[in-house]
């Protein structure tokens, strides 16, 4: 490398394509419509269109392996070898149909039949969750106390070459032994998985020497884990890992840290032996000078400096003057300059975004912008400001201009902020009080029924949005097939019996984006995807100004969907913190601001959809739990603020309005009380999957609201029996009080298929009744 450049690196970039190839490949193979082998090409060819642009957009860093077929930490517990039993792997290449089966159980769990030779005894997926604080999802790895490990896969080598024929040497990118550990589960959960690292790291040397052999000179190991609350085991772990890869001969690595501050790890980090470390500069700014002053003389650090959490346009003469300072007189090959973590949590082109509003536009930047940002970074450094004065001023630019627009300030908004009383934040009347006026209102059965919110969005569902989007079928015939399905599936929950009716969602893409399409303050994009899990994507909407509810959203949906019946139907929202969670924010106010503001506007749907008539209204705060900070210190001033815009949300109407909320994917033993302040009348959470172990923390908490306890695990195609749910709700009847609770699934039905959803409903119905007459 020449002491003339600053290297620039991007960790990591989006694997789906600009026209999500990925997932349509994926899809197309899943159903039988094409062979392994187009799925590869379609594949390579993603990796090398990556590798190209990152090359011509002056990146010098290229990472490889940072592409996977369905997930990167699956594809780490594949490479090790952590491959539970029940899969059936003997041992050599890890077949396709192994890997998919341990992404989505051997029946496909996303409503396709398997059509390559699944052994057909439906194995369950590994369980999924969110990686750290994003919206990404991994798979999680379940090890045993007597796991062993091997090196399984050639995937880091042979992409490493991959590219090398492509005359580009990239830089292999390994999720590291720690982390991976962490993020592991323990099956029986009789032991630390930490303890098994003596095993693991064995193997990661045999594959960092590979690599080393193959001609790799830099690897970059990722250890997110770094900005986490460690214990004595984690650190003492990592000294052990990175002593004996120190040992590899003619390999650096650089030890990627993100999502936040070292902190207290900061000493344990410095102390490794390894050539480099990256650092996340957006979220944790402050930790610059410190590292800066106590890392080796020898050793790169790598400065993630543009955000790739977010996708607001940098402003370069800004980072500029604070790096400065910091890294004057260093050797140019001391540094590197990066995004704060992979590109992979943002959009891959803004320039797809022909409609978007100009000015707008000028304020972004997605993963292409943002290497050419760091390339404008690393010549500024170099060459001087002057040699990019241009480019420089324009970033300064946009930023002034976003500052002082119209469209991001709302006087009204910020009026109306001001103005939050006290007796907003609460409901007028008690639990008690509220219950006993709801159930003389509503005459419900004991342990109603009823489902989370969406059906199926089918193929034809899908094909009528997007045949009106582009332009083919007008509004009215568009509102015309909506309201069809909204009927079919009013007339179907009646004829099984269902207690308390849902309309089924069908006019939403999807929970988060249907509502940023209506609020002020928000934009959305055409092609701005961004991986949630497997072949799964969302387009977050992007919350630019101050947010302000136009007109109703829903209300005319709800109109309509209860005109078609007696039965209560919901109201249906998602609520603030959800909606902050999975959009991309403004970075010039504080989140708490925005969600604040979001409350407000969801308040004033509430308000109109009571005023409509609705009797129950249900406010999904899915990401509640998932948005906890990754540092338990700060739980406490997130859980404040967030409840605190649930019950702003939730609090306008009177008593006999019954309030319902949803929480899914949850482990909710650490923040009871923040659910109690909720103080929703019903709440819906996730449990079929841990036999209602759950429940206990509501009973030692004496939790005396509402719970319906999923009794339907809807992420897999299996059809659940009529025992299985009854057997479920006799465990909840041993924890809660029988008229506290409710029957319904897990969460709701829009990523399954009619076939699976209306037997396993009718069972569910079918438990409820069998249940009232022995309780
Ligand atoms: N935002 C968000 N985050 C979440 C969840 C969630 O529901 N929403 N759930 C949890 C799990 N994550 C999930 C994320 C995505 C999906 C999902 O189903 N995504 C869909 C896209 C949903 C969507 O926006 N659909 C649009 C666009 C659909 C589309 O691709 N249309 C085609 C044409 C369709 C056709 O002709 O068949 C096109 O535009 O090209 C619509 O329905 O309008 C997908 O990837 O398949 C499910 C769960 C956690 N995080
Ligand atoms: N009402 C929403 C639905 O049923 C809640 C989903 S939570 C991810 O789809
Ligand atoms: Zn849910």
């Amino acid at each position: 490398m020449s002491i003339f450049s600053v290297p620039t690196a991007t960790l990591g970039v989006p694997r789906i394509g600009r026209h999500r190839e990925l997932k349509a490949a994926l899809e197309n193979y899943w159903s039988g419509r094409i062979p392994a082998d187009d799925l590869l090409q379609a594949t390579k060819r993603l990796r090398e269109a990556n590798w190209l642009e990152q090359r011509d957009r002056g990146i010098a860093k290229i990472p490889s392996n940072d592409f996977s077929l369905y997930d990167h930490v699956l594809d780490t517990a594949i490479m090790v070898g952590a491959i539970p039993k029940t899969y059936g792997w003997t041992g050599g290449e890890v077949p396709l149909d192994v890997y998919f089966a341990m992404a989505r159980g051997d029946q496909g769990s996303d409503g396709e039949a398997c059509a390559h030779g699944c052994h057909g005894h439906g194995v369950a997926a590994l369980e999924m969750t969110k990686w750290f604080d994003t919206n990404y999802h991994y798979m999680v790895p379940e090890l045993s106390a007597d796991q062993t490990f091997g090196l399984c896969s050639t995937k880091p080598l042979s992409e490493f070459r991959e590219a090398a024929a492509l005359g580009i040497r990239t830089r292999p990118v390994i999720l590291g032994p720690v982390t991976f550990l962490k993020l592991a589960k323990a099956r029986g959960s009789t032991f630390d998985p930490i303890a098994l690292l003596p095993r693991l790291i064995p193997v990661y040397a045999e594959l960092l020497q590979q690599l080393s052999q193959a001609g790799a000179r830099w690897v970059q190991i990722d250890e997110p884990c770094l900005v986490l609350d460690l214990d004595a085991a984690d650190r003492i772990g990592l000294e052990l890992t990175y002593q004996r890869f120190a040992a590899v001969p003619d390999l650096n690595i650089m030890l990627a840290t993100y999502f936040g501050a070292l902190g207290d790890n900061l000493e344990t980090a410095l102390a490794l032996p390894v050539a480099g470390l990256h650092i996340d500069l957006v979220r944790a700014p402050e930790q610059l000078e410190p590292v800066a002053r106590l890392s080796r003389k020898d050793q790169v650090l790598s400065l993630g400096l543009i955000d790739g959490r977010n996708v607001w346009r940098a402003n370069l003469p800004a980072i500029l003057d604070r790096i400065r300072p910091v890294v004057a007189g260093w050797p140019l090959d001391r540094i590197e300059i990066a995004p704060s973590c992979s590109l992979l949590h943002v959009p891959i082109d803004l320039e797809l975004e022909t409609t978007l509003d100009e000015d707008l536009k000028s304020w972004l930047s997605f993963s292409v912008q943002k290497m050419d940002e760091l390339t404008l970074l690393a010549e500024a450094l170099v060459e001087g400001k002057s040699a990019v004065a241009k480019e420089l001023q324009a970033s300064a630019e946009a930023v002034q201009s976003r500052a002082a627009s119209l469209k991001v300030h709302d006087p009204l908004v910020e009026g109306r902020l001001l103005a939050i009383t006290e007796p907003m934040r609460r409901r007028r009347g008690a639990f008690a009080e509220r219950r006993d006026l709801q159930a003389r209102k509503l005459g419900l059965p004991n342990f109603p029924t009823t489902t989370i919110g969406s059906f199926p969005q089918t193929p034809r569902v899908r094909k009528a949005r997007s045949a009106h989007a582009r332009g083919e079928l007008s509004y009215v015939e568009y509102e015309a097939f909506l309201k069809q399905e909204t009927e079919t599936a009013i007339r179907w929950q009646e004829e099984i019996g269902l207690d308390v009716l849902v309309h089924g969602e069908f006019e939403r893409n999807d929970m988060v984006q249907y509502f940023g399409e209506q609020l002020a303050g928000f934009a959305f994009t055409k092609h701005a995807w961004v991986q949630s899990y497997g072949s799964r994507y969302v387009r977050p909407p992007i919350i630019f100004g101050d947010v302000s509810r136009p007109r109703p959203m829903t209300v005319s949906w709800w109109q309509y969907a209860q005109s078609l019946t007696d039965k209560p139907v919901k109201g249906m929202l998602t609520g603030p913190v959800t909606i902050l969670n999975w959009s991309f924010v403004r970075d010039d106010i504080p989140r708490n601001v925005t969600c604040r503001q979001i409350a407000l506007a969801i308040r004033d749907e509430v308000i109109d959809l009571e005023a409509a008539g609705a009797a129950m209204i249900q406010i999904d705060e899915a990401a509640l739990r998932e948005g906890l900070p990754l540092r338990k210190s700060d739980w406490q001033a997130y859980l404040d603020w967030a409840v605190d815009c649930f019950r702003l949300a939730s609090s306008g109407v009177g008593d006999g309005t019954q309030i319902h909320t949803h929480m899914c994917y949850s482990e909710f033993n650490d923040i009871l009380d923040a659910i109690s302040a909720m103080d929703a009348d019903v709440i819906s959470i996730e449990t079929s999957r841990s036999k209602m172990e759950l429940l206990d923390a509501f009973r030692t908490h004496k939790y005396l609201n509402e719970i319906g306890p999923g009794v339907y695990d809807i992420h897999s195609p299996r059809v659940p029996a009529t025992g299985e749910m009854v057997d479920l709700m006799m465990l909840a009847r041993q924890r809660l009080a029988d008229g506290q609770l409710w029957i319904n699934p897990d969460c709701g039905l829009k990523t399954r298929g009619w076939d699976e959803v209306r037997p396993a409903l009718i069972n569910m119905v079918e438990a409820a009744r069998q249940l009232r007459a022995v309780a």
